[in-house]
């Protein structure tokens, strides 16, 4: 949605006199001179001192794989940039969301890392006010209502939240202190008409880390003459009629999009940084733009040490990304009418992280078939364990030496740039071992079986998932969830049969309910000795359905009942 180009218009717009040097892109195009283009890209990293995770991970700013070194041993910083709240979110943001929340699942539960995530959400911005306009509500409710709106869209994907949302109107104090010290270390410059732009000679060639912009530029934002070099950009902006603004030292008006970032990034960190991760369209201009502010700011010479970019969700045969601003998305709320968290969950394992992703009924097709083929495998397995499902004899010691391997196979795949295509390729290879020494045998008798073997492997399979995000067990529980109509009309008849037993129990001589409703309560009296025991069962079940979440109220002649919000408190001794 960013009124930024993407590196390949970037490369495509360049003008034969332009000085402007796209490295990302000659790294892979010109063999002969980008050794020397990007050996110089990587000079300027500075690999950072401390803990060794022992994983590699692709760095934007060196274009290869490096090893994932943290400042501080079994933690990573790591803040990413949020949504920019004026509509649903679609597929896209799920796609890198999704990609995220799995590489940090890794970190954490696989590698014992504790990551330290916070997330920005722009809740003001040209499109949030726009749209506010258009609907004549406040941009900062349209904010409020899409940031909401993308909260549940996440928990409904499963995405493990941030320890922190930061949003951007509640920093702007912070945001104007961080533009007046850059301004005062000489690297930012204001305008007569009330704006601050940053001074993208004062870094030199320093501007450039990313994505190695060399020399004027003409492909910067418009500054409308006022900027000294076309590729300065805003840090503050004047505010125009009917926009909200803030005061500041420079006039009224909002923080440019970028320094919003840079600025909430170290409000938490500091000026040192280990992870940063985004959407491949935000490495230029606004990671290069936040790096360029932070280190301004900081005097440093490398706040962010990584930078993690995913790629981007296309809609199949389309070679423009998913978006709002193009109008061409999926929204998350209507995906999950059709398919799964689970089933999205696959489609992002099965492909890197990194790499572009197609979204397509056949795309959806696979991630759903591989989902059917663990749970299958899941289901036999159990099955096979409990002795319900009879085999041959199985090749314990062959099974045994899979699950090893599989173990370190899955490990060193994800430790190399968190190649989850790999891992998956790795857990379907012991699924279909598995799976071929479970061949059935009518009778059993006396055949040697091997539950242990094909308990560790479940157990290993169903933890790995669990780790990524995906239960396979989710299946039954939406199973369970969609019978919930079939389950409300048990209870109801069970209910109803145990309130006809009771109320005979307890009608001294055998009147119908009707009669009794009439006279006095039915619980004031006495069964007849002979129909005690069936008051006690009905009291029986009454209780044992407490701790199940049911729980049932004699009210006279009639009983109500209803799902209580803690299954196990049976507290309440209604009679
Ligand atoms: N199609 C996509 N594929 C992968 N990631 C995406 C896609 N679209 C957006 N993202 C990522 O989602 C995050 C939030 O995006 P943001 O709301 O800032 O703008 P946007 O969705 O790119 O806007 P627009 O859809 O209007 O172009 C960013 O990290 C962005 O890179
Ligand atoms: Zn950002």
């Amino acid at each position: 949605m960013r009124p930024c180009l993407t590196l390949v218009r970037y490369a495509n717009s360049l003008r034969p006199n332009c000085r402007l040097n796209v490295s990302s892109e000659l790294c892979r195009t010109r063999k002969a001179t980008s050794r020397t283009v990007c050996s110089e890209t990587r000079k300027r990293w500075i690999k950072p001192a401390g803990f060794d995770t022992g994983i590699k991970t692709f760095n934007s700013l060196t274009k290869q794989k490096e090893p994932l070194l943290l400042a501080r041993e079994g933690i990573a910083t790591w803040y990413s940039c949020g949504p920019t709240v004026y509509d649903d979110s679609h597929l896209g943001h799920a796609c890198s969301y999704v990609r995220f929340d799995i590489l940090q699942r890794i970190l954490t539960r696989l590698f014992g890392i504790n990551v330290t995530h916070v997330m920005v959400i722009t809740d003001i911005d040209d499109k949030i006010i726009k749209r506010g306009l258009e609907e004549n509500i406040s941009p900062f409710v349209i904010a409020r209502m899409y940031e909401e709106e993308f909260k549940k869209d996440m928990l409904a994907l499963k995405v493990l939240p941030p320890f922190a949302y930061m949003r951007v109107t509640e920093n702007i104090p912070g945001i104007v202190a961080f533009i007046e010290r850059i301004i005062r270390n000489g690297h930012a410059y204001t305008t007569g008409q009330g704006d601050v732009y940053f001074d993208t000679q004062s870094i030199g060639s320093r501007y450039g880390k990313l994505v190695n912009l060399s020399g004027a530029g003409e492909l910067g934002e418009p500054g409308g003459g006022a900027k000294k070099d076309l590729r300065d950009f805003v840090l503050w902006k004047a505010s125009k009629p009917l926009e909200p603004y803030w005061e500041s030292p420079w006039g009224r008006g909002r923080p440019g999009w970028h320094i919003e970032c840079s600025t909430i990034a170290s409000s938490v960190f500091g000026s040192q940084l280990d992870i940063h991760s985004g959407g491949i369209d935000l490495a230029f201009p606004h990671h290069e733009n936040e790096i360029a502010q932070c280190e301004a700011y900081h005097k440093c010479d490398q706040w962010g040490n990584y930078f993690l970019h995913s790629g981007h969700l296309h809609l199949k045969g389309s070679t423009e990304k998913m978006s709002k601003s193009l109008r061409n998305y999926i929204t998350i709320k209507d995906f999950l009418k059709s398919y799964t968290a689970n089933e999205f969950r696959l489609f992002c394992l099965l492909t890197k992280y990194r790499s572009a992703i197609d979204y397509s009924a056949a795309s959806m097709n696979e991630a759903q078939s591989t989902l059917a083929s663990l749970s299958a495998f899941m289901h036999s397995t159990q099955a096979y364990i409990q002795g319900h499902l009879q085999c041959q004899p199985v090749q314990e010691a062959f099974l045994w030496e899979r699950l090893a391997a599989t173990r370190t196979n899955v490990r060193a795949g994800l430790a190399d740039d968190f190649d989850t295509p790999k891992a998956m390729d790795a857990i379907m290879s012991l699924v279909h071992h598995s799976n071929c020494q479970l061949q059935p045998v009518s009778k059993a008798d006396g055949i040697s079986r091997s539950p242990a073997v094909f308990g560790a492997v479940l157990s290993y399979i169903s933890n790995f998932m669990d780790v990524l995000g995906v239960d396979l067990l989710d299946r039954k529980e939406s199973h369970a969830a969609d019978s919930s109509g079939v389950l409300h009309n048990v209870v109801e008849q069970l209910v109803r049969f145990r309130s006809e037993v009771r109320n005979f129990t307890l009608s001294v001589e055998d009147r119908s309910p009707q009669d009794l409703q009439a006279s006095a309560s039915p619980q004031r009296q006495k069964p007849r000795p002979d129909r005690a025991p069936l008051l006690q069962a009905c009291d029986a079940l009454r209780k044992d359905l407490m701790p199940l979440g049911v729980q049932i109220r004699d009210r006279g002649t009639t009983s109500t009942w209803e799902i209580t919000q803690q299954p196990r408190d049976n507290r309440d001794k209604d009679s």
